[in-house]
Parts: C-alpha cells; structure tokens; sequence
C-alpha cells in the first residue's frame, strides 16, 4: 500500500513535485461559493470606479451615461441568467457537469455520452465534424509550412515558432516545391474559419480574434468556437435528438456545405492530399519540428498520420474521427441527449460542457446547484506538461488544485462525483518511451515507472484529496479512463448511469 496519505500532507498545501515546479505552492483555493464570487466581483471590480476629483461637467454627464447603460446592460444579463436557471431547474432527467482543465477530454466524455446514449444521432451527425476534422488537419500543415518558411527567410524575428532555431540546413528543392503547392491552404483555413464561427467571408478578423486563431506551437492545430456562434446547430442535418443549446437548428450554413465554400476546400483538399502527406513523411521536416521541440503528432486534434484518408472528396468522418476532433470550448454550453433505446428509452440526459483554461473557470459556479452529478476529468499524462494558457503552471498540479477546490465546495457537497483519470493512453505511451514520473512527483520514490503503479498512485492521491476536502462524507466513484476508447468509455458510462439515476429521482423526491 502506497504511503500517498503522509506523501501528500508533508505540509498542507505543498505539493511534492520537481523540476520548475519543485514544491509548488498551492494556497488553499478559495470555494466557489455564491458569496465568494460576489464578495469578489465587489472587491475586484469595483464599479462604478470613483470619479476624478477635477472631473468637469461633460465628463461627469457622459460618465453618468456610461454607468447608467452599463446598469441596464448588467440587469438585463442577471434577468436572463435567471431565466435560464429556472429553465434548467425545471427540467428533471438526470443532469451532469463536467468539469476540468483545458484539454481534460470534457467534451470527448460528451461526445461519449452522445455515442452512448444516442448512436443513430452521433452517426447522423458525424458529417458536421468534418469541418472541424478539416481544419485541424489544415492547421498543422499551415504550421510546418510557416515554421519551414521562417526556418529559410527570417532569421532576426524569433516570432511565435518556433521556440528553438534549428541548424536544418538549406531547404531541398522538392521541400520548397512542396511549400509552393500547399499555399491554398492558407485559404482553406480562413474559408472552413468563415463556415465554423459564422463569419462573412472577406471580412477581415479582428485583434481577439487574430489572437485566438493564431499559430501556437503548443496547440497547432487547436481553434476555439464560442459556442453562442451555433457553429452546431447552423451546421445540423435533420437533427431529432443529440445535442441543443440555444439558436436555430437550421441555417444557410448547411448549404453551403454541400454546394459552396465547403465543396470547394474539399476539392483542393482532396488536390492536395499527395502533397500533405509527402510533406509530413520528409524527413528534412521531421527534423525541422525535432529541433524546435514541437510534437505534433502529441498534440490535440492531430490526423496528419490519417491524411490520404480525410482528404478524400467524399471522406465521412468516422466516430474515431470524431472522437479525435479538438475544438475549444469557450463559454458553456448545455447539451440534451435523448436516449434512443434500452431501459433508458426516452429518457433526456442534459450535460453542461464548460471552457476548462483558467479564464472560463468562473462560469462554472451557476451550474453547482442544480446538477446530479460532477464528473471531474483529470489527465493523468499532463504530469510533465504545463498549461498553455500560463506556462508557469504544471498541468498535473493544476488539476490537483482543481479538484481541491471542487471537493471542498459546499453547494457542490450533496452531489455524486464520479473521477475520470484520463488519458490512460497518452500516460502508458509516456512511461514507455522513458519519461520518468518520479522525476516530475518527488514523493512517487522506489516504484516502477509502469502504467499500472503510477495509475494507482494517482487514483490514491485523488481519492484521498477527495477525503481530506469534502464537507461531509461523501461516496466518490473513479475510473482510469481513455476517452477516446468508445467501447471501453462506454462500459464506464453503463457502470456510472445507475448511481447518477437515482440521484436524479432522490432530488425529484421519487424515491
Ligand atoms: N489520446 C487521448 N486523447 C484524448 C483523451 N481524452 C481526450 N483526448 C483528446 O484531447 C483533446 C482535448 O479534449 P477535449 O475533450 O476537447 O478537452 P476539453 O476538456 O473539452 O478542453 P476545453 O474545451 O479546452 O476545456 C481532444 O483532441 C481529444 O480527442 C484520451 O484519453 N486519450
Ligand atoms: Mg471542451
């Protein structure tokens, strides 16, 4: 038996790891309670900010203005805000949150709920991930080509990519030749942007959202969707169940799939596809990415090894595919799954998928009384990673944070939290090609660097974190899990339906 109780209470919000990160100091986080937030907003905010003391009349009556519109405007949010709590209060299937950093695999665990629970819907609506599929393929090789082109022509802009100059060399001429016929990909890229986030085509991005398109050699292949853009909905074909959210379910958008600006990406896609892949297997580009320290094929939402597939003109992504799929999740979102056969039949199961980088986590708090179930993703192979959104963060200590501070949340203490250690996969690859966790987790000492013991030693600490933090006694169900392995994610999913089931009739008072 692992000692993890003494390893992890060395000193109450230490956590023993090396590296950078050596005893990161976690200060105990603060709950998410309603109070809390409020007591922060007024503290941090501070609105309105007091006036200038030599303001002069004008300025005083265009501040008025100003404050009075941005009191409107914070009335009308806090009326609809209410509105849609009472609208979920009022439905009674079982409802689930999901929680978790960046890249936890929440919205793969919706997909696997989706698959699970509604497989004729997941199939039928597959085709609206091809989009998505497209334009994380197309992403990673506007990246090479941009690092290959940096490489040759700008040696003084150290730039986005990548991190390390490399000594590669001058570039062949069948590299540079190949460079040339894959530059309509860069058009590509805006066009599938345009269908994806609703755009006009031509017009030009603004600063954020520059900011949110661009290259970042940590998440290449990465976009983000507001998921108000109804990216989904305007994308859905003869939708009856699956997932909504608000908007329409119908749009001009699924026309131009089929006949417009789609149909032609998919030409030259299919164009292409000898390019891309002879561009990914060179090896002079496998050396280049090698010396800046970019793995791409470890990234989210990568298909170059899948390339001649997905560019085919008639490709239909498979549910693999679209497990695979990486798209950002910004802004929360609900999602109603009508199961479609079994002793489930009927019934409507509502997941609220939420934005897990460190700026969405305040808009977790206004699902915490009103759901049946968290389910809490942790990715156990981000122990040698940080987070791309603050790089001074390892991703494991991150999550250990997380689930303190969700385990130790008093709104949240009546609900059944279910623990996905993800990324069983990603961890097993890892620990085999010689990254040694006990050079990242100091307190992990004398035990094999093998899955299976740093799998339990994880589901230990977690499990005891849970124990240490939580208000009250509580049950808590972990899983080792691998959420993009349908069949194995479903059998979790048919393991934890029942207890998240009778919970939902315990708060409807039918049991
Ligand atoms: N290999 C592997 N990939 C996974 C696993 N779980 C999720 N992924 C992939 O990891 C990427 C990120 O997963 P998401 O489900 O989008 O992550 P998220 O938690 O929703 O992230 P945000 O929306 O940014 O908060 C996707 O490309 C998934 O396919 C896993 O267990 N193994
Ligand atoms: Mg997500």
């Amino acid at each position: 038996m692992l000692d993890i109780s003494t390893s992890w209470a060395i000193e109450p919000g230490l956590i023993p790891l090396t590296g950078p990160w050596a005893f990161v100091k976690i200060s105990r986080p603060p709950s998410f309670s309603t109070a809390t937030m409020s007591l922060k907003r007024s503290q941090t905010v501070q609105w309105p900010p007091a006036p200038s003391p030599d303001e002069t009349e004008e300025e005083r009556r265009v501040r008025v203005a100003a404050e009075s519109e941005a009191k409107r405007v914070s009335d009308m949010i806090d009326r609809q805000l209410e509105v849609d709590r009472q609208r979920r209060k009022e439905r009674r299937g079982p409802k689930i949150l999901l929680l978790g950093q960046a890249e936890s695999g929440k919205s793969t665990t919706l997909k696997n709920f989706q698959l699970h629970f509604a497989p004729k819907s997941f199939e039928k609506e597959a085709e609206i991930w091809r989009p998505v599929i497209h334009l994380n393929l197309v992403r990673s090789i506007n990246f090479i080509v941009n690092l290959i082109l940096s490489q040759k022509h700008d040696h003084r802009d150290a730039g986005p990519y990548p991190r390390r100059r490399s000594s590669v060399g001058p570039l062949t001429s069948e590299l540079r030749r190949l460079c040339v016929r894959l530059g309509p990909l860069r058009q590509v890229e805006e066009t599938l942007i345009n269908i994806l986030s609703g755009r006009s085509p031509g017009r030009p991005f603004n600063e954020t959202e520059m900011a949110r398109q661009a290259y970042n050699p940590a998440k290449a292949t990465d976009i983000a969707l507001r998921s108000g853009s109804g990216w989904r909905q305007g994308l859905s074909f003869g939708r009856k169940s699956g997932e909504t959210s608000s908007g329409s379910s119908t749009s001009n958008r699924s026309d131009n799939l089929y006949m417009g600006e789609d149909g032609q990406s998919r030409r030259i896609l299919s164009a292409l596809g000898d390019d891309i892949t002879a561009l990914w297997k060179d090896p002079s580009v496998q050396k280049i990415l090698k010396a800046a320290e970019i793995g791409l094929h470890e990234q989210p939402g990568f298909f170059l090894d899948q390339a001649s597939r997905i560019t085919k003109e008639d490709y239909r992504p498979r549910p693999e595919d679209v497990l695979k799929a990486r798209v950002t999740t910004l802004g929360p979102e609900e999602h109603t799954i009508v199961a479609e056969t079994g002793p489930q039949k009927a019934n409507i199961w509502t997941i609220y998928d939420v934005g897990g980088s460190q700026s969405q986590r305040a808009a977790w708090a206004q699902y915490f009384d009103d759901v049946h179930a968290v389910i809490f993703l942790a990715p156990m192979s981000g122990f040698n990673q940080v987070l791309a959104e603050d790089e001074s963060v390892n991703r494991l200590t991150d999550s250990i944070r997380l689930w303190q501070m969700i385990c130790s949340n008093k709104i949240l203490a009546g609900v059944e939290f279910i623990l996905f250690l993800n990324k069983l996969d990603i961890l097993d690859q890892k620990l085999k090609s010689g990254i040694q966790f006990s050079s990242f987790v100091t307190s992990y000492t004398k035990q094999p660097n093998e899955t299976k013991p740093v799998a339990k030693y994880l589901m230990e600490a977690f499990v005891s974190l849970h124990q240490q933090h939580s208000p009250k006694r509580r049950r808590i169900h972990p899983h080792l899990t691998c959420a993009v392995d349908t069949k194995a994610t479903s059998t979790v999913i048919t393991r934890i339906q029942e207890v998240i089931l009778i919970k939902a009739l315990e708060s409807n008072n039918v049991l």
